[in-house]
């Protein structure tokens, strides 16, 4: 079959690298995969749930030999990695990530990647609140996209195997270039997660008798918004330090946008309002007849990721499925 590695080692144990490991392990695409993360309790958990071959606290030990690495930490861990893992690393190796941003990485990685070691960014566009090696589970990348960032220097059979091992996994496999992408999720998600962080903290901020009231009576909307706003915290700090200028970018545009809405709002402008409100509900039934989306989700366990709405946008700037 194709897209099977010998050895994986995945560096950092977290909802992404434990669901790699199951489905890696389910679909039979390695041989052996190396665990390392930085803290006893979560080895000693990833251990407990059978998610590897090799459990240790140095992740050069565990990169030793591997023909596949994936760091699976927030990218804000990155440097730290790469310094300590380069020189374990064998000739021939692809080193890959899952992390949400992908500019970042690219500088953060690639003066560190040694001579005959490929770099290839990676990003899941599949995840859900929860964190932690227990969250994981095989099903997380089925019918889900993960785009690829390799440079112009990558070996293109190295890039058209890491495609499989993802396309074996489930995943629809799209080549992006990182700014493309950065641009791309700064609207579709980092976005998306600050406004729930934000609307989430105002209604926090409200006096307590009113916050009960709001609580007490919210809506299935809210409630969305709270689930998305209990992401890890860490992890989202990195995204947004990391994809500063895209997010900053997109935060002006939907700025203006929100602008004009509470112009409309003010002004009782009832036709804008009723014109924006009709295209945005197209825009859900178009990404729902794409497929992108079911009504009910169904990946194998309780489970509530919202539609990533990513098709037009990668689809129409993306190169070939194996460059
Ligand atoms: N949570 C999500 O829905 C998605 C997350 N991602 C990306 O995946 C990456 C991991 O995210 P999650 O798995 O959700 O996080 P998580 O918090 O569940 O797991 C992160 C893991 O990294 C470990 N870690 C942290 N710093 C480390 C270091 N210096 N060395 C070794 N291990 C270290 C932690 O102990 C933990 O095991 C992030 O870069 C994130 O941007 C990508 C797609 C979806
Ligand atoms: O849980 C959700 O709704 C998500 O949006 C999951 C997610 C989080 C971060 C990513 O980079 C990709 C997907």
């Amino acid at each position: 079959m194709s897209g099977q590695f010998r050895k994986l080692a995945l560096i950092g144990i977290g909802l992404i690298g434990s669901s790699i490991a199951l489905a890696a392990r389910r679909q039979g695409l390695v041989e052996v995969i190396a665990i390392a993360t930085r803290q006893q309790g979560t080895l000693d958990e990833a251990r407990e749930l059978g998610l590897g071959d090799i459990y240790t606290l140095d992740a050069a030990e565990a990169v030793r030999g591997a023909d596949l690495v994936i760091l699976c930490t927030p990218v804000g861990a990155y440097e730290s990695v790469i310094k300590a893992i380069a020189p374990a690393l064998r000739p021939g190796a692809i080193v890959s990530d899952v992390g949400s941003v992908k500019g970042h990485v690219v500088k953060a990685l690639a003066p560190h990647i040694p001579a005959g070691v490929s770099l290839i960014p990676g990003h899941p566009i599949a995840g859900t609140e929860h964190s932690g090696p227990s969250a994981g589970f095989a099903e997380l990348f089925a019918g889900r996209w993960c785009v690829l960032t390799p440079g112009p220097e990558v070996d293109p059979a190295l890039t058209a195997k890491l495609s499989a091992f993802w396309r074996a996994m489930g995943s629809q496999v799209e080549i992006m270039e990182a700014d493309r992408h950065d641009m791309v999720l700064a609207i579709t998600s980092h976005i998306p997660h600050l406004v729930a962080y934000n609307i989430v903290g105002t209604v926090a901020d409200l006096e307590a008798a009113t916050q009960s009231e709001v609580i007490k009576f919210s809506a299935s909307g809210f409630r969305d918004f709270t689930r998305i706003a209990a992401s890890d915290p860490v992890m989202w700090r990195d995204v947004f330090l990391t994809n500063r200028e895209a997010v900053l970018e997109m935060l002006g545009r939907f700025s203006e946008d929100l602008s004009v809405l509470q112009r409309a709002v003010r002004t009782g402008d009832g036709p804008a309002l009723e014109a924006m409100f009709t295209r945005t509900r197209e825009i859900r039934r178009s990404i729902i007849s794409a497929g992108q989306e079911t009504a009910a989700p169904d990946f194998g366990r309780p489970h509530e990721s919202p539609p990533i709405p990513d098709v037009p946008f990668i689809r129409e700037h993306g190169g070939g499925d194996d460059a």
